[in-house]
């Protein structure tokens, strides 16, 4: 772990000014190491360790920040009650109770439905013919998944989804091997810096891998604590080189609370 990174969870962790600390992570490729099969994704076992600990610890509140739909997130999750989770981008949101998930509702209008399903229709249409492509369909969004094409259908598809969501005006994210169409316009950093305020958190430490994390690394100031975890151009102020490291970053916080 970087020297750098290592100092400031230790100062973090023993900060009393610092509470309620919000520890909020992205799910998958940070927590859950990236998978063909988005069914098949699980936070590593040490991960679902040190989230317990971390729960359970005074002044530490917890959050999942997740492109993944409420009921996908909720079903692979394993974190403890009181977890707040925070799906589609921000456009569903909850938390985990000891008997089952307490949520907002999402609510289209007859002209977003309209468009959602125009949209899943539009986005069939994009992975018809092509081996690998197919499309998730979310409760506000649906996804264009390209992990198990070849180049040669990846990259038409995706091309040809971006310019679905020009075409009908939708808000688009390009994530690792995924293009999402959404009709409720959200971002991670938004979702974020509402669940700060609500919960009146002086420090956030948030931890993500993908480009629409970065939203909500840039959301964040300077007594926060951004970790990019693995490669690729970031906004965050630390980086680790894996889930795995993530996770020991995450050990490291949780004992340095003392
Ligand atoms: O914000 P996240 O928690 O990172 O969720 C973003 C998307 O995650 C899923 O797709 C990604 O993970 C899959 C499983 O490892 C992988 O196959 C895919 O290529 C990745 O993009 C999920 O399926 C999407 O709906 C989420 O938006």
């Amino acid at each position: 772990m970087p020297a750098d990174l290592r100092d400031r969870l230790v100062a973090l962790g023993g900060d009393p000014a610092a509470r309620p600390l919000l520890v909020a992570l992205d799910f998958d490729g940070t927590l859950a190491p990236l998978q063909d099969d988005p069914a098949a994704s699980r936070i590593l076992p040490a991960g679902v360790e040190v989230l317990a600990a971390l729960a359970a610890r005074d002044g530490v509140e917890l959050a999942l920040v997740s492109g993944r739909a409420m009921a996908d997130l909720h079903a692979l999750a394993q974190v403890p009650a009181g977890t707040y989770l925070v799906g589609s981008h921000g456009a569903e949101r909850a938390r985990v109770t000891q008997f089952g998930l307490d949520r907002d509702v999402v609510e289209l209008t007859h002209a977003q439905a309209d468009l959602l399903a125009s949209l899943g229709a539009r986005a069939a249409a994009v992975a018809r013919g092509r081996d690998g492509v197919w499309v998730e369909t979310k409760p506000t969004a649906v996804v264009v998944h390209t992990r198990l094409a070849e180049p040669d259908d990846a990259a038409p598809a995706e091309a040809e989804a971006l310019a679905l969501g020009t075409e009908l005006g939708v808000g688009t994210l390009h994530g690792k091997d995924v293009v999402e169409l959404t009709v409720l316009a959200a971002d991670k950093g938004t979702a974020l810096q509402a669940l700060r305020h609500e919960l009146g958190a002086p420090v956030v430490l948030y931890a993500g891998d993908d480009v629409t994390d970065e939203h909500a690394f840039a959301a964040l100031d300077e007594q926060d604590v951004t970790l990019k975890v693995g490669p690729g151009q970031t906004v965050a102020r630390y980086r680790v080189a894996d889930p795995e490291a993530g996770v020991a970053a995450l050990a490291l916080l949780h004992d340095a609370l003392g």
